[in-house]
C-alpha cells in the first residue's frame, strides 16, 4: 500500500465517524451539542483535509498543500473549540492563530522557497500547540470529569503531537530524507494512521465522554434536591443506614437533627412560592454553614431538613441544633424589598441501643420536633422532652 492510499483509507474512516457523529449528536442532551457539533465539523474538516491529499499529484503542490493543511489544521483546532464547548469556557479567537500563521507559512515553503522540512517543522509546532491546547482543557477539569475517557484523549493528543514532532526530527536526521510526503517511506505509511487516530478512536472516546456526562447528570438529579441542592430523602435514608452501622463499630455518638421552618404556609401566602423557594435556599444554605465536612445534611420535603451528625459526645450534638436555630434567626433574608427574619423549630434524637434502624432514630427526631412545635417553636428540642436552649 502506497501513502496515498493509506491517506485515503483514512479519510474514509474519518468520513464515516463523522457522519455518525452527526446522526448521533441529535440524540445527546441540548448543553452538549454545540461541543458535539464542533467535534464533528473537525472530524470532516480532517476527512476532507486527507481526501485533498489523496489528490496531490493532479493538482499543483503551491495550491494543494495550503489548502489541505487549511482543512486539517481547522480540524484540530475545532476539537479545541468542542472541548471548550464541553466544560463551558467561553469563545476564544485566538485558538485560529495557529491556523492564521501556519497556512501563508505553508504557502510559502512550497511556491516561494521550497522547502519540506520547513513545512514538517511548522506542521509539528502547530499541531503539538494545538494538541497540548487540548490537553489542557481536559487536564484542568478533573474536578469536574473523572471520566477514564477523558484520560484517553489526553493520551492521544500526547501521542499525536510527540509523532508530529517526532516525524519533523527524524526527517532533518535522515541520510536522504525524501523529497515530499508521498515518498514510500515509513514514516510517511503511518502518518496517515497516526493522524487517524484522532478523528476515529478520539471520536469514540469523545462520544464516551459525553456519556458519562450524562451518566453523572442522571445520577446528580437523582440524588439532589434541585431547589436547595442538598441531597435528596433517599440518600439521607441510605447514609442515615449506614453511620448507624458505623457508630456502632466505632463507638461514636450518632445524631440526626430534622430542622422544620416555622410558619412556613404563612411566608408562601404572604409574600408568594417564589419567596416561599427563596426562604428555603436560605436556611439550607444556613445549615450547610453549620456543618463539618463530614456531616450530611439533605431535604427531606416541603420545609423540612435532616443533618446527619456524628460527634463524640451528645452535647455536641446538641449544640449543632442551637447553632443551626441561631444561624437562621440572625440572619434575616431580603424579600419584596424587606428583610424578612424566619425561625426554625428543631428537633434532635442521637442513636440508643434500642434502635433497630434508621428509621427509629428518625422517627424519635420527628416526636422532638413535634414538641418543639407545640411548645411555642423558635427552639431545638431533644428526645424526651429536653429543651436545649432552657438547659443551656
Ligand atoms: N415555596 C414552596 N413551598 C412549599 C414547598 N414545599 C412545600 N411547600 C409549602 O410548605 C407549606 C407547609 O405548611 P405547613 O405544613 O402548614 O407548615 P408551617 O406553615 O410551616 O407550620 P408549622 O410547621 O407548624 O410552623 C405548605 O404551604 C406547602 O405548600 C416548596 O418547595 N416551595
Amino acid at each position: 500500500m502506497d501513502p496515498l492510499t493509506a491517506f485515503a483509507i483514512a479519510a474514509l474512516m474519518m468520513l464515516l465517524n463523522g457522519g455518525v457523529l452527526g446522526i448521533l449528536h441529535r440524540d445527546l442532551p441540548e448543553a452538549l451539542r454545540p461541543s458535539a457539533v464542533s467535534w464533528r465539523i473537525g472530524t470532516l474538516l480532517q476527512a476532507g483535509g486527507c481526501v485533498l491529499l489523496t489528490v496531490q499529484r493532479q493538482l499543483p503542490p503551491a495550491f494543494l498543500l495550503p489548502v489541505a493543511n487549511f482543512f486539517l489544521i481547522l480540524g484540530i483546532t475545532c476539537y479545541w473549540r468542542a472541548l471548550r464547548q464541553f466544560y463551558g469556557l467561553p469563545d476564544k479567537p485566538l485558538i485560529y492563530l495557529p491556523l492564521v500563521v501556519a497556512v501563508p507559512g505553508m504557502w510559502w515553503f512550497v511556491a516561494v522557497t521550497p522547502s519540506l522540512s520547513a513545512r514538517l517543522w511548522i506542521a509539528a509546532i502547530v499541531w503539538a500547540v494545538i494538541m497540548f491546547n487540548c490537553s489542557q482543557v481536559l487536564r484542568i477539569s478533573p474536578r469536574i470529569d473523572r471520566a477514564v475517557s477523558r484520560r484517553v484523549l489526553i493520551a492521544i493528543f500526547t501521542v499525536v503531537a510527540a509523532f508530529m514532532v517526532l516525524r519533523a526530527v527524524l526527517f532533518m536526521l535522515s541520510p536522504s530524507p525524501g523529497s515530499s510526503i508521498i515518498d514510500h517511506t515509513w514514516l510517511n505509511m503511518i502518518t496517515p494512521m497516526v493522524a487517524s487516530i484522532l478523528p476515529v478512536t478520539g471520536t469514540t472516546a469523545y462520544l464516551l465522554l459525553c456519556s458519562e456526562r450524562i451518566r453523572r447528570q442522571w445520577e446528580h438529579a437523582a440524588t439532589t434536591d434541585y431547589l436547595t441542592g442538598l441531597v435528596n430523602r433517599r440518600i439521607i435514608a441510605t447514609t442515615g443506614s449506614q453511620r448507624v452501622s458505623q457508630a456502632r463499630e466505632h463507638g461514636k455518638v450518632f445524631g440526626v437533627a430534622l430542622v422544620d421552618i416555622d410558619y412556613f404556609k404563612t411566608i408562601n401566602d404572604r409574600y408568594g412560592h417564589d419567596i416561599g423557594d427563596l426562604a428555603l435556599k436560605h436556611v439550607a444554605a444556613r445549615i450547610e454553614r453549620s456543618c463539618k465536612a463530614e456531616d450530611l445534611a439533605g431535604r427531606q420535603g416541603g420545609e423540612e431538613f435532616v443533618v446527619l451528625l456524628t460527634r463524640d459526645d451528645i452535647t455536641q450534638v446538641l449544640a449543632f441544633g442551637e447553632k443551626v436555630r441561631q444561624s437562621v434567626r440572625s440572619a434575616p433574608f431580603p424579600a419584596n424589598g424587606t428583610d424578612l427574619t424566619i425561625c426554625v423549630s428543631i428537633g434532635i434524637a442521637t442513636l440508643t441501643p434500642a434502635d433497630k434502624q434508621f428509621d427509629d432514630l428518625l422517627r424519635r427526631a420527628d416526636q422532638a420536633l413535634y414538641s418543639a412545635k407545640a411548645l411555642g417553636r423558635d427552639r431545638v428540642m431533644a428526645e424526651f422532652g429536653h429543651d436545649v436552649a432552657k438547659s443551656a
